[in-house]
Parts: C-alpha cells; sequence; structure tokens
C-alpha cells in the first residue's frame, strides 16, 4: 500500500545509539540504505528536551540522506520532532500519543505506523483510527529489546487474512528466519541488531542486501 510515493515494504531498518555510535551513526545508516533497505526509522531514546538538538540533526541528516535513497523516512514516538524535520512517516506504540489524536493534528498526509504488539484487536483499531501500516513482534528474542512482548507467528498469519493493511514484522529478525515472516504475511521486516550491529559499514552493507534480497525471493514483495 501507498503512503505519497512510498509502499511499506521490504527491509524496513531502525537506528540505535548502542549499535551507531558517533562517529560513524550517518555512515551506517546509509550503509543500509545502499544494501537495499527501503524505509529507515530514527529510533532515539534520548531525552527529547536534553538531546533536542541533537536529535533534530541527526534526524535532518536522515531525512535528507533518505530523500537521496529514495527510502522513506520515519520518526519514532515523537511528533514534535516529526514536525520539526518535515519527516513524512511516525511510528507510535502504546506509550505513545493515540493514532486518531495524530491524524487529525497532521492530517491525511503524514505515514502513521502503529506498534500492535500481540494483539489484533489493537491492529483493528489502529486501522480504524486511521493508521497506514501496523507492526507486530517480538517474534524472536530481541537483542536490543530484551523485554519485548514475544509474539507467535500464527498472530501474522491472522493478520494478514484480516486486515488489508500493510504488515510490519519486528524483534530478532535474521538473514535466516525473515523468510518465514514474509511467508506469514508480513510486508517489511524491521530490523535493529541484524542490520547495524557489525562494526563496519561495509558488513552493514552487506547485511542490509541479504535482508533485501529475501524479498527478490518472495516475489518481489518490495516493488509496486
Ligand atoms: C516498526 C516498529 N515496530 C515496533 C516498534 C516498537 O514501538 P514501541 O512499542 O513504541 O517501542 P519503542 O520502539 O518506542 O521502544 C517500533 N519502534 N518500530
Ligand atoms: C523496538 C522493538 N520493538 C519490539 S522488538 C524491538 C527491537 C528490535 O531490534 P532487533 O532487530 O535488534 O531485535
Ligand atoms: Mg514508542
Amino acid at each position: 500500500m501507498n503512503r505519497g510515493k512510498h509502499t511499506i515494504a521490504g527491509l524496513y531498518v531502525i537506528t540505535d545509539a548502542h549499535w551507531m555510535p558517533e562517529p560513524g551513526f550517518l555512515e551506517k545508516a546509509e550503509a543500509a540504505l545502499r544494501g537495499g533497505a527501503r524505509i529507515l526509522q530514527y529510533r532515539d531514546k534520548g531525552d527529547p528536551l536534553r538531546d533536542g538538538e541533537r536529535r533534530r540533526q541527526q534526524a535532518g541528516a536522515l531525512r535528507d540522506l533518505c530523500a537521496q535513497y529514495d527510502a522513506l523516512f520515519v520518526v519514532n514516538d515523537d511528533p514534535e520532532l516529526a514536525r520539526a524535520v518535515q519527516a513524512p512517516a511516525l511510528h507510535v506504540g502504546a506509550e505513545d500519543a493515540p493514532v486518531a489524536a495524530l491524524r487529525d493534528a497532521f492530517g491525511p498526509q503524514l505515514c502513521i505506523g502503529v506498534s500492535c504488539y500481540a494483539s489484533l484487536d489493537k491492529a483493528r483499531q489502529a486501522v480504524r483510527d486511521g493508521a497506514d501500516y501496523v507492526a507486530f513482534g517480538a517474534f524472536f528474542p530481541s537483542p536490543s529489546k530484551p523485554r519485548a512482548t514475544r509474539v507467535d507467528l500464527h498472530v501474522l498469519q491472522t493478520a494478514r487474512a484480516e486486515l488489508k493493511m500493510p504488515l510490519v514484522a519486528i524483534g530478532g529478525i535474521t538473514e535466516d528466519n525473515g523468510s518465514q515472516l514474509i511467508a506469514a504475511g508480513a510486508d517489511a521486516l524491521a530490523v535493529i541488531s541484524g542490520v547495524f550491529a557489525p562494526p563496519s559499514v561495509g558488513e552493514v552493507e552487506q547485511a542490509a542486501r541479504h535482508f533485501a534480497a529475501l524479498f527478490d525471493d518472495s516475489g518481489n514483495k518490495s516493488k509496486e
């Protein structure tokens, strides 16, 4: 499905300050885009007030990078930051602003993604409230968020059968286990450590390339 000119499909990478320390943060992000990531989320768990300037700088740089690679840029959690850098997309979860209020405040142009964990009811509500995609997970143990709710594959299969909405899978996704999520109905795989844990930009690009190839092998789901 499209929001503007972007399709919610393919490799969806999420930044992480632990795996992407400065210096080198932007270089790793660009390596993932070079490797074929179609969506990039800026996820920074710093304090929006204390770290505001750094967050605006990093988000602005990532927005420009995504435009250069024709990838969708997503801000996590923070509607003010999304507005400040004119991000085309925002991702929210249970502790963040409600989708209906965001849709009212931002209008139809903003792409809004919603975390639904293991809950089909949350996904149904998100669809009613105007979400553009829903995310389920964690499907596997996550090195980046070890306490994340675990989700069974059948939740994704049921969502696929019921919802006419792009589905994103997240949590402990690797080059080895990703294809079963695509087979179960995921349109996009959201990945942190599987792409960004390797120390060098060359390895990050290579990891992204391997994830992106999972979509080519499964009927070109990443293409229109
Ligand atoms: C694509 C995607 N899916 C899920 C999440 C998790 O969102 P949330 O539950 O709000 O947790 P935090 O990421 O904010 O810690 C996500 N960010 N992206
Ligand atoms: C933000 C988030 N929400 C559920 S799992 C997760 C982290 C995913 O990171 P990784 O790909 O390293 O498991
Ligand atoms: Mg959140």
